[in-house]
């Protein structure tokens, strides 16, 4: 094997959650790939059903027109960590799923009931196919999407760390505005009724405000390998 689990290891399931900006995704990804597992961004999923609602002029105020059809697009996620791919009907979403509108739009969308259903049956059967095991991020996972997840972790930093982070990705976005619009989106999703962003009890929760992104990588990698070594 060139790196990772022996073959006939049992597969983990590791569930990274937290609010925007706190580097799940970045993590996710190189500690997916360093392990050879499988890596599933769940917060793609709800911002490409988002896209596939604007793009059908779904009134977005209206949660009922939402539900009536959150059983329509069809959306596959590619989970190999080096290249993850998101389509919605055959369409590669991976660009349009990024933009402000999006952005700005996808609470109202995730907070759905039905949405969260539907969504949340494709993340288990994502896991339970994955062979060698998964890296999954998002706001859920380790409280209703796969709660019996080998290593739970929850990510935290500061806004002011988060702003300055996702700033620094949208070229010449303002920092304050950004802080806002961040400190909106984590509100409404800690508050809505159906699985909320939520800690879960036996996460361990890892605050990045002061840590480099390699210093995170490689405290989740061991925290993996201690769950596996049995520890
Ligand atoms: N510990 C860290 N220190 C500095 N920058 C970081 C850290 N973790 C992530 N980043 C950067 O912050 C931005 C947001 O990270 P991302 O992984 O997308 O967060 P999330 O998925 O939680 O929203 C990315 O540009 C990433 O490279
Ligand atoms: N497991 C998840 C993941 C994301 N989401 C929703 O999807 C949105 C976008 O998630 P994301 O992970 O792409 O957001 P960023 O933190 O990358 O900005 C969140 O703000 C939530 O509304 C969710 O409800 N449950």
């Amino acid at each position: 094997m060139e790196n990772g689990a022996a073959p006939t290891a049992k597969p983990v399931i590791v569930a990274i959650d937290g609010p925007s900006g706190t580097g799940k995704s970045s993590t996710s990804k190189a500690v997916a790939a360093q392990l050879g597992l499988s890596y599933l961004d769940t917060g793609a999923q709800y911002r490409a059903i988002t896209w596939w609602m604007v793009h059908n002029g779904i009134d977005l105020a209206d949660p009922t027109a939402i539900a009536a059809v959150a059983g329509k697009p069809e959306i596959v996620s590619g989970t190999d960590p080096a290249a993850p791919t998101i389509t919605v009907d055959g369409v590669d979403v991976a660009a349009p799923i990024r933009t402000q509108e999006i952005t700005s739009k996808v609470s109202a969308v995730s907070a759905v009931p039905e949405v969260r259903t539907r969504i949340t049956e494709l993340q288990r059967s994502l896991a339970t196919g994955a062979e060698r095991g998964i890296v999954v991020e998002g706001r859920d996972i380790g409280t209703t999407v796969l709660p019996d997840a080998d290593l739970k972790v929850f990510l935290t930093a500061s806004p002011e760390a988060r702003a300055a982070r996702r700033s620094g990705e949208l070229k010449g976005a303002d920092l304050h505005a950004t802080r806002e619009a961040l400190i909106k989106r984590d509100a409404a999703d800690s508050s809505r009724k159906t699985s909320p962003l939520a800690k879960a009890d036996d996460a361990v929760e890892v605050d990045t405000t002061e840590l480099t992104l390699a210093q995170v990588i490689e405290c989740v990698v061991t925290l993996v390998e201690e769950k596996r070594a049995g520890k």
